[in-house]
């Protein structure tokens, strides 16, 4: 199976390595033509993940063309481009793996479904869980959900993918996978505010698991199976996101926790914080769901400049309530 990558940050250049294990040929697509030189002379992307040796046999272009005659591809732009990228891209009937964890703006729908509009011939998979790039890269040990309805191909995908420290989890639940990643990046903004603003790891225990909560709450109602929730795509990803500086949406949170500006934390980045822009998205489908959502709540209103201390003010006096319900 002949693999391409759509994305040279540093999630599809990981997984362009995991697809290249034992020299197979990987193509793949960057949009920065630094990145393109880099990979292809160094075989190192110094711009999103420096410092990881590459396999020789992935091969960088800026031209999306070149994606045209491959078996499956993995879709790794940001979520918010993955409708303008696919439209641009030679897709066909060719099966698609989408790895962004995100709601696109707009139109509430999950990165999955904005795939199918945008390449309606095209199958869907979805590939997610806990995986912290760098650490894929350099082969340490990773398990994923690996998303997909059609039964010979998530069992194909997750073969071709598959490899001695890169354990791959089939599934038939797509919502469900894509729904852990999207939430999880917005509840470790909470968790990151926890950590900024010195509130200690208790409030991030009950930050975790009633994040967890809504997070369900959500899945559920979006027609997500709990199963998926509690695996690797849910759970599983929440956990590592909200335990660690090394994401970027946990180190988005740890500054507003210490009381800088959204616009002052996100115009310095470089890299993507999904969960900055999938805050407001995800409250309006959670309106729209009838799903109460009080930790997505509270990251917008401080995305918007409300004080740490009246926002947690805020979610600790709410009423109490029974924990099941
Ligand atoms: N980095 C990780 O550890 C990791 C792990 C799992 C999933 N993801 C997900 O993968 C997706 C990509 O994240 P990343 O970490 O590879 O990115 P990154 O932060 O390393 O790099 C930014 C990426 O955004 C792209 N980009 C910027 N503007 C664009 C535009 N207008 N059109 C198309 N692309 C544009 C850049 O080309 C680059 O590929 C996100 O949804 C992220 O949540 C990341
Ligand atoms: O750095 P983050 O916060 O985008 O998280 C990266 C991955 O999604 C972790 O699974």
């Amino acid at each position: 199976m002949r693999i391409g990558v759509i994305g040279g940050g540093a999630w599809g250049t990981a997984l362009a390595q995991v697809a290249a294990r034992g020299g197979q040929p990987v193509t793949l697509w960057a949009r920065e033509p630094d990145v393109v030189e880099s990979v292809n002379a160094a075989h190192e992307n110094r711009q999103f993940l420096a410092g990881v040796p590459l396999s020789e046999s992935i091969r960088a272009t800026g031209d999306l063309a070149e994606l045209a005659n491959h078996d499956a591809l993995l879709v790794v732009a940001p979520a918010q481009h993955v409708r303008a990228v696919l439209a641009a891209a030679p897709v066909g009937s060719t099966p698609l793996v989408l790895c962004a964890k995100g709601i696109e703006a707009g139109t509430r729908l999950l990165v999955g479904e904005v795939a199918h509009q945008a390449a309606p011939d095209a199958p869907i998979a979805v590939l997610s869980g806990p995986t912290f790039a760098h650490e894929v890269a350099r082969g340490l040990p990773t398990a994923v959900t690996l998303a997909c309805e059609d039964e010979a191909l998530r069992t194909a995908l997750a073969e071709r993918l598959a490899g001695p420290a890169f354990r791959t989890y089939a599934s038939a639940d797509v919502i469900g996978a894509e729904i852990g990643g999207a939430v999880k990046n917005v509840l470790a903004i909470a968790c990151g505010v926890v950590e900024g603003a010195g509130l200690g790891l208790n409030a991030r225990a009950a930050l975790i698991a009633r994040g967890f909560a809504e997070m369900t709450r959500f899945g559920l109602a979006r027609g997500g199976q709990a199963e998926t929730l509690t695996g690797l795509s849910g759970l599983g990803d929440l956990v590592l996101t909200c335990s660690s500086t090394n994401s970027r949406n946990f180190s988005l949170g740890v500054g507003l926790g210490q009381g800088r500006s959204a616009a002052a934390l996100l115009a310095d980045r470089k890299t993507v914080a999904e969960g900055a822009h999938t805050a407001p998205v995800l409250r309006e489908a959670a309106a729209e769901a009838g799903v109460d959502m009080p930790v997505t709540a509270a990251v917008n209103a401080l995305l918007e400049g409300a004080a740490v201390r009246e926002v947690i003010e805020a979610l600790l006096s709410r009423p109490l309530r029974e924990e099941l319900a």
